[in-house]
């Protein structure tokens, strides 16, 4: 673990936060709202807490309502949260579990609890990310894999629709890579991949997302971008590839580009379609 994971004290008495503060601020980096509307903020940004320590009673927005809204955006939901309160009947904190807390912890404040109850859902939440990432990824390159890709490719085709954005996609295939294999063995084999991904990862940007495919194949989502922008983009890659030798080997890749209609045809079919472009080219190729 190469970063400290982040604390988010939410409570509108800055003594409170300064309690907590002092209990976890050896192990974790902390930041601190005395608001709901801040927690939201700050729970939404690129930084993103691993862990809220949430006051209920707050005014404005209580401690309730912002743990609802935090369970129902999919950008907040795995945020785990701990209500730290006064409120200690057991009504309450049944009402806690309920609206998503992980735990709860009742205020006069114990440090020695806090920090145990802290790290263990730290700990739990650390875990979860990590195999989420595993879950999601191609173990040899770290790209996403197909099945979270297509999810991926779903969720962003609906933004293109609604935004009418164009999105394309690219398929990159590497050249007899079967002959690779046999001629060198499939631990060069596996480098060219890993130098293959590597190369088109360099061409992709913020937005764009970049799988592996199949064994020697790989696709690219890109959005805001036609059909001239998407070939312009793959033939790129291809002389970037073609270019840097990957493993000290010759490698080429074909690729294939195809433009989603959002007015009509489905993504199965820009994927057929692109399929069918990488096919011709890399027909040509060997014709
Ligand atoms: N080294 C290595 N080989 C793999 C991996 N995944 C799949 N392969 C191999 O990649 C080869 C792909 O063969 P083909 O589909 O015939 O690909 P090709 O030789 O490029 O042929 P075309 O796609 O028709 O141009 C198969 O032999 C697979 O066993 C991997 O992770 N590492």
């Amino acid at each position: 673990m190469d970063r400290k994971p982040i604390v988010l004290l939410v409570d509108d008495m800055p003594a409170n936060i300064k309690i907590l503060a002092d209990c976890l601020s050896d192990q974790y980096r902390i930041k601190v709202a005395t608001d709901g509307y801040k927690c939201l903020s700050i729970a939404n940004s690129n930084d993103k807490p691993d862990l809220i320590l949430l006051d209920i009673e707050m005014p404005e927005l209580n401690g309730h309502e912002v743990c609802r809204r935090l369970k129902q955006s999919v950008e907040t939901a795995n945020i785990p949260v701990i209500f730290v309160t006064a409120k200690s009947e057991n009504r309450d904190e049944e009402k806690g579990f309920k609206i998503g807390a992980v735990d709860y912890i009742t205020k006069p404040i114990h440090p020695a609890i806090v920090k145990a109850r802290v790290a263990t859902h730290i700990i739990l939440k650390l875990q979860k990310d990590e195999l989420s990432y595993m879950i999601n990824r191609d173990q040899l390159t770290r790209l996403y894999n197909r099945q979270y890709f297509l999810k991926l490719a779903y969720k962003k085709l609906a933004r293109s629709i609604q935004h009418e954005r164009d999105l394309s996609i690219i398929i990159i295939d590497i050249d007899d890579f079967n002959q690779i294999n046999e001629q060198y063995g499939l631990t060069v084999g596996d480098n060219v991949i890993k130098n293959v991904a590597s190369i088109l990862t360099q061409h992709c940007g913020k937005e764009d997302i970049a799988a592996r495919y199949t064994g020697e194949e790989f696709i690219i989502l890109v959005e805001e971008c036609n059909l001239q922008m998407a070939s312009d983009k793959a033939e790129n890659i291809r002389q970037s590839v073609a270019a840097a030798t990957p493993g000290g080997l010759d490698i080429t890749v074909s690729v294939g580009v195809a433009q989603i209609n959002l007015n009509s045809s489905s993504f199965e079919q820009a994927l057929k379609k692109a399929s069918k472009a990488l096919k011709d080219s890399s027909h040509s190729l060997h014709d």
